[in-house]
């Protein structure tokens, strides 16, 4: 059966990794500077740092990112809605323990302490998927962003005994167990947010006899932002959309993440301030083709401190791979023709690694 591992055999993805230790500099080099950071801004003017838990439009008004408690009886509700307006937000009440978000937390930021020699000895290659390395969008920019990262798809058996021959254990063990833990959540959330567009367990083959989505994929990515001598000059992660249904992300309390809103009522980038035990949840192209562009993939990008390291752990949920997602027949009719055609997971990623945020683009239909 194909996996998600292949998606980048016909499209390998050369982002070079020999790069300065970011841990260790003073000064943020040429090839870390980005211009023009702040001057993609329409009408919003967001405060990450002195006031985050607000974001404050020109015209006066808050818009936050809204948060939804899971024991909500109108939760499904609520996530509709969230997903319609904002393709982003917040849950609380989720039931993941909070020691679970603090023990991957501690792999993370174990293994991003490990010596640059020791993390290359896990380092992606070009085809891969799975691995230490600069985001894969990288290839897609001019300029380097301010991060590292480490992806991990099934079991991190074969590049964490590279990093730590020893007690590579300790840190599978978390791992899986986190990944046990996000799926049981990612299954959840996947029936809030199909009910909230009127798709019952009859209605979705895929989801499984029980409904249990067990044959659902993900990929676990580790992402860290070291402090940043010249933070409003550098890019910890750039301006995307997820390739996946939706993400599940546990940010640690450094604010950074910020998504796009379109113009309507304000626009521009404004800060998912960190929520303590929230989790951020966004849509990604998948939910987006799969709800026949009703729900919208959210365009996020990550800024960096400059005295506090940020941590991130994104939980990239997707179909099983050999399942293609169509806008749903329910979404379907007369009045509203499927706006895209069917693709799996291992297709789409394809495509994004070649046309990047023009990937959707290159799946819509032609509709007269
Ligand atoms: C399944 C995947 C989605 C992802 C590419 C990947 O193969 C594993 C990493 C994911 C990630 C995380 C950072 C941003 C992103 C755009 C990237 O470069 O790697 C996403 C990819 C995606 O959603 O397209
Ligand atoms: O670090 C973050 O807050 C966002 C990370 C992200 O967008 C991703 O891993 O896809
Ligand atoms: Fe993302």
């Amino acid at each position: 059966m194909p996996s998600i591992s292949e998606s980048y055999r016909n499209h390998p993805v050369h982002v070079h990794h020999k790069h300065p230790d970011l841990y260790s500099l003073q000064e943020l080099p040429e090839s870390y500077t980005w211009t023009n950071l702040n001057n993609d801004h329409t009408p919003t003017t967001t405060y990450p740092s002195s006031n985050n838990n607000c974001n404050i439009t020109s015209e006066g008004s808050s818009v936050n990112v809204p948060v939804i408690d899971l024991n909500d009886p109108n939760a499904s509700k609520l996530i509709g809605h969230a997903c319609k307006t904002w393709g982003v937000f917040q849950v609380v009440n989720h039931g993941v323990p909070l020691s679970l978000l603090d023990d991957i937390q501690w792999v993370g930021q174990t293994l991003f302490s490990l010596p640059s020699h020791q993390k290359l000895k896990a380092a992606r290659s070009p085809d891969g998927v799975t691995g230490y390395g600069l985001a894969r969008i990288s290839s897609f920019f001019p300029k380097l962003m301010w991060s590292e990262g480490f992806t991990i798809v099934g079991s991190p058996l074969d590049h964490f005994h590279q990093l730590w021959p020893q007690d590579y254990n300790k840190y599978c063990d978390i791992v899986v167990q986190y990944d046990e833990t996000m799926k049981k959540l990612a299954g959840k959330l996947m029936w809030l947010m199909l009910d909230s567009l009127g798709i019952t367990k009859e209605d979705l083959k895929w989801a499984g006899s029980k409904g249990h989505f067990n044959d659902a994929c993900a990929a676990l990515q580790l992402n860290s932002y070291p402090s940043c001598p010249d933070p409003d000059r550098a890019m910890g992660l750039a301006p995307h959309t997820d390739s996946t249904l939706f993400t599940i992300l546990y940010q640690n309390n450094i604010s950074g993440l910020q998504v796009k809103l379109d113009g309507s009522g304000g626009g521009g980038w404004v800060t998912v301030p960190p929520v303590p035990g929230g989790l951020v949840i966004n849509v990604g192209d998948l939910l987006h083709i799969l709800s026949n562009g009703l729900y919208s993939s959210v365009l996020h990008r990550v800024l960096v401190n400059r005295t506090r390291q940020r941590f991130s752990a994104a939980y990239l949920y997707g179909p099983p791979v050999n399942v293609e997602i169509c806008p749903h027949a329910k979404l379907v009719g007369p009045t509203r023709p499927a706006l895209y055609r069917p693709v799996t997971w291992t297709e789409y990623l394809g495509t994004k690694a070649k046309h990047f945020n023009k990937a959707l683009s290159y799946v819509q239909l032609c509709v007269t």
